[in-house]
């Protein structure tokens, strides 16, 4: 995999290009997943999947509110360099706070990008972190870089959280299930796209396979795997079952290789449809996987 090499150098300017190019891959990143068809029981162009209360417009909306926030997570990271990795999110989380709040504006109240925004905020303040530091740019990094800001947030927001009436789906999942959602995928580094998905999407590419297709069997990747509270939360743990195991077994069967194979993604949006199934979190570890595949590819001096 390519860093992002860097060149010891004073230029605001380069600095600014770099910090507008992230936040630009970020933004299309939110729109490759979003538009990405047929993804089962999340919303894309075809339908709005197993919701009711959300459509592609919303997507779109959402993701220009948030646009706006994503160089401020960046330079959030630069200015922090120099304090510890454990001390970066009680600043972050303001900024993190305040860009919700416009995306809850832009789509009238509806929760499209929360797990987005949060997983997206991290990874940008991360790339800022490493950029200020002067150092190499790399998937790994930037992951590892963002688990070291999330220390000891699951213990301290899902397993001493007892007395908290007013708990989240995510704190309440926690507690039945053991299911640690974006605050664990986080702090342990994002394994399910680092160990998993990024790779398998780079090796369908290498393979010639269309773009689209390798993220839509990236897709199936994460949802084979992932303890996504969205789909625990509308299913409970039989539900997170059914999905996995529905997305396994289109894998084994050689998962979405070519046009053809997008018969078996209808007929599982319908069925996700039916149960009511959304996985809204492996749609937030897609949108992270093509951002770093992205910067992966972009080899950048200053
Ligand atoms: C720390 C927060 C993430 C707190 O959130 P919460 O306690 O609610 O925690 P979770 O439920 O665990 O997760 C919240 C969202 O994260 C996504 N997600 C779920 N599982 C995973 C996973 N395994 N890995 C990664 N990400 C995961 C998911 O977001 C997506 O789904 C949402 C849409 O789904 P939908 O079914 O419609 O959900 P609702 O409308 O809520 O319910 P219904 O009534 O419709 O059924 C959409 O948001 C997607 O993005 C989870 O929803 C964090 O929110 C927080 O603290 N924020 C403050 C800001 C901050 O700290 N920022 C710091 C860095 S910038
Ligand atoms: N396409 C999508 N559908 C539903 N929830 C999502 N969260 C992020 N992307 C999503």
């Amino acid at each position: 995999m390519m860093p992002i090499t860097q060149q010891p150098s004073d230029s605001t300017a380069t600095d600014e290009h770099f910090v507008a190019h992230c936040s630009e891959l970020a933004y299309r990143a939110m729109l490759a997943e979003v538009n990405l068809t047929p993804k089962p029981g999340l919303v894309d162009r075809n339908n709005c999947g197993a919701h009711k209360d959300m459509a592609l417009e919303d997507f779109h909306r959402s993701a220009l509110a948030i646009r706006q926030w994503l160089p401020r997570f960046i330079e959030f990271g630069a200015c922090s360099a120099n304090l510890a990795e454990s001390d970066v999110l009680t600043g972050l989380r303001p900024i993190g706070i305040a860009c919700e709040t416009d995306m809850f504006r832009a789509t009238f109240g509806v929760n499209t990008h929360k797990g987005s925004i949060f997983s997206l905020g991290l990874l940008c303040a991360a790339i800022g972190r490493l950029h200020q530091r002067k150092s190499a740019i790399t998937p790994e990094l930037i992951c590892n870089t963002a688990a070291a800001f999330c220390r000891g947030l699951t213990e301290r927001e899902l397993q001493n959280n007892h007395n908290n009436q007013q708990k989240t789906a995510g704190q309440r999942l926690y507690r039945q299930l053991g299911l640690t959602g974006a605050r664990g995928e986080a702090e342990a580094g994002y394994p399910l796209v680092i160990q998993l998905a990024l790779p398998h999407y780079q090796a369908r590419l290498a393979q010639g396979t269309d773009p689209e297709l390798a993220l839509l069997d990236t897709l199936l990747v994460l949802m084979a795997h992932n303890g996504d509270t969205n789909v625990a939360s509308r299913g409970g743990q039989s539900g997170l079952s059914w999905l996995q195991q529905r997305a396994k077994a289109l894998l084994r069967q050689g998962g979405i290789r070519q046009p053809s194979d997008l018969k078996h993604l209808h007929d599982f949006d319908q069925e996700c449809i039916q149960r009511n199934l959304s996985a809204g979190g492996c749609a937030d570890l897609l949108i992270i996987t093509w951002f770093l595949a992205q910067i992966s590819h972009f080899n950048y001096s200053h």
